[in-house]
């Protein structure tokens, strides 16, 4: 990046630092119709002051409900199918030519590199609005053709429509990309949504209601609101009877309670969860690209990607030599501010999961893993000294059974334990109860197929990591998830499908 284009982000980082979030409901924003409070949104970076964000109550939740299903009577469920998609396409237009504000807000609420954003959270954003309009625009439904009992015959056809009204729940690490990747397809298909964003990441939400009101989606069609889980608007939300779907990416004890919310009502869930993802790495690997792609699974996003991996178990012959590479590499990371071009790891998102992943480093030690690198709290200079900073971290020697093996911690750490068998490795990566992603690397094509065809999980890569097709099915197996979004998958969730049975 330019040195021109990294001061006009700095400019851009200043302005953002002065708004307050603000609800939006009904295409105007609002900082709260019943006052019932405010939290104040810090820094990761160094717990400075961002701005305040309003918490949204029952009322709020109840007047962003209400704006959704007038909507979906309105203009917005009398658009054609082209209309909605050429709608969507200006919204991924409009992202992109407001590129570095979204970037800044971004950065701002999670420290994350500007290079890691640039590439991954914001390009996403748009994506996701784009792939979407392009899928319900080609998509075709059953059909069959039944000999009915007087000699004649029967059409049947599908016929898919909204679901409704879409609560949107969605977490901090990924803010846009997230939430997008909920919003793009149930607006595609003709929903409408009321979208309750991490409290630690109000800004790009809110930023993408000035998008929707500039391309000129009508009032009521997309709808935030901020606040917390629990005896807050995530809740209110999720219980609320006019809610039609729930969509949830988060940790999988959140997922429970809000499955018990939607029983209330019976209401579907999509839902993306925990993982403590496994990589295996055979001796026959390409080692250069299986470095690399595990230093990127492990660290990137400073370990919060719910893809990311955090036991890595490598065949013995190149074991010694794969944890010294890792170690190496590790230690060369650069921890930093968002607009360093030089920066790797930004800090965790808040103070309260660095306490989290710190007694996971802890209880690592008291278990008897070995400590590779890291385990602690880096020395940052200045006011970053205040901020949630971690130590990219690596263990050997754990027991199968310990809790840091087990658990998903959700910091820049991982596992690394040495295997002697394809079975053994497989029956090791399948251990825990989550199955969400694995990594596999090796050069035997063969081998390839045949693990991953073993692997309990939704998403398995091959000598890669975190490579996306949004055609594809995504989500996750066992406790990490419930149905799959992606693609014609997300149909599935975000349309009601019914059968119109014509008697010819
Ligand atoms: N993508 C993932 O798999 C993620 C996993 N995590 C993990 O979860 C842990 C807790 O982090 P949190 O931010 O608290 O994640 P969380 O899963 O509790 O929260 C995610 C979203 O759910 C909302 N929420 C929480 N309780 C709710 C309820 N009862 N009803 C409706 N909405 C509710 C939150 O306000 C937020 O918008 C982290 O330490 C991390 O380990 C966190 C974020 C993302
Ligand atoms: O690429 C995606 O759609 C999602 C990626 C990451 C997550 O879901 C996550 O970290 O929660």
């Amino acid at each position: 990046m330019s040195v021109q284009a990294l001061q006009g982000l700095a400019q851009i980082r200043v302005d953002t630092a002065r708004r307050d979030a603000a609800h939006f409901i009904n295409g105007e924003f609002t900082q709260g119709l019943t006052s019932k409070g405010w939290w104040e949104n810090r820094s990761p970076l160094d717990n400075s002051v961002i701005g305040r964000v309003p918490e949204g109550g029952q009322a709020e939740v109840d007047a962003a409900v209400h704006a959704a299903r007038a909507a979906l009577d309105g203009t917005w469920g009398k658009m054609t199918v082209a209309q909605r998609t050429d709608l969507l396409a200006a919204v991924a237009n409009e992202i992109d030519a407001r590129f570095d504000e979204f970037l800044a807000a971004e950065c701002l609420d999670t420290g994350k590199p500007y290079s890691l954003a640039s590439h991954i959270d914001i390009p996403r954003g748009a994506a996701n609005f784009k792939m979407f309009a392009d899928t319900v625009k080609n998509v075709s439904t059953e059909t069959f053709i039944l000999d009915t009992p007087d000699g004649k015959s029967a059409v049947n056809y599908g016929l898919r429509r909204p679901k409704g009204l879409i609560a949107v729940i969605s977490p901090w690490n990924l803010p846009l990309l997230l939430m997008t990747w909920k919003v793009g397809p149930a607006l595609a298909c003709g929903n409408t949504v009321v979208v309750k964003p991490s409290e630690e990441t109000p800004l790009t939400a809110t930023l993408l209601g000035e998008v929707m009101n500039k391309v000129g989606v009508p009032k009521g069609v997309y709808n935030v609101v901020h606040g917390l889980g629990p005896n807050s608007a995530g809740e209110f939300l999720t219980q609320h009877p006019l809610v039609n779907g729930i969509t949830f990416t988060g940790e999988t004890r959140t997922g429970e309670a809000i499955m018990r919310q939607a029983a209330l009502g019976v209401r579907q869930v999509s839902f993306e969860l925990g993982g403590k993802n496994p990589a295996i790495v055979f001796a026959d690997c390409d080692l250069d690209k299986a470095i690399e792609g595990t230093m990127r699974s492990a660290f990137a996003n400073c370990g919060q990607v719910c893809l990311g991996t955090e036991r890595v178990y490598v065949e013995r012959p190149i074991f010694d030599s794969f944890v010294a590479r890792m170690k190496g590499d590790a230690e060369a990371l650069r921890l930093g501010r968002p607009e360093d071009g030089a920066t790797n790891l930004g800090p965790l998102i808040s103070q309260e999961h660095r306490s989290k992943v710190l007694s996971y480093y802890k209880l690592a030690l008291e278990e008897g893993a070995t400590l590779v690198t890291g385990g602690g709290v880096p020395d940052m200079p200045g006011e970053l000294a205040l901020g949630a900073w971690v130590q990219p971290t690596i263990w050997t020697g754990l027991k199968d059974d310990a809790r840091a093996v087990n658990e998903e911690i959700f910091g820049p750490c991982c596992h690394i334990r040495p295997f002697d068998t394809e079975e053994e490795a497989v029956r090791l990566a399948n251990s825990t109860p989550y199955g969400l992603a694995a990594a596999v690397w090796t050069e035997n094509v063969s081998r390839a197929h045949r693990v991953a065809s073993k692997m309990d999980v939704g998403i398995c890569w091959v000598n890669s990591w975190f490579l996306r097709d949004l055609r594809t099915a995504f989500g996750g197996a066992k406790q990490s998830g419930i149905g799959r979004e992606g693609g014609l998958h997300s149909l599935e969730f975000y349309t009601e499908l019914s059968n119109v049975c014509i008697k010819l």
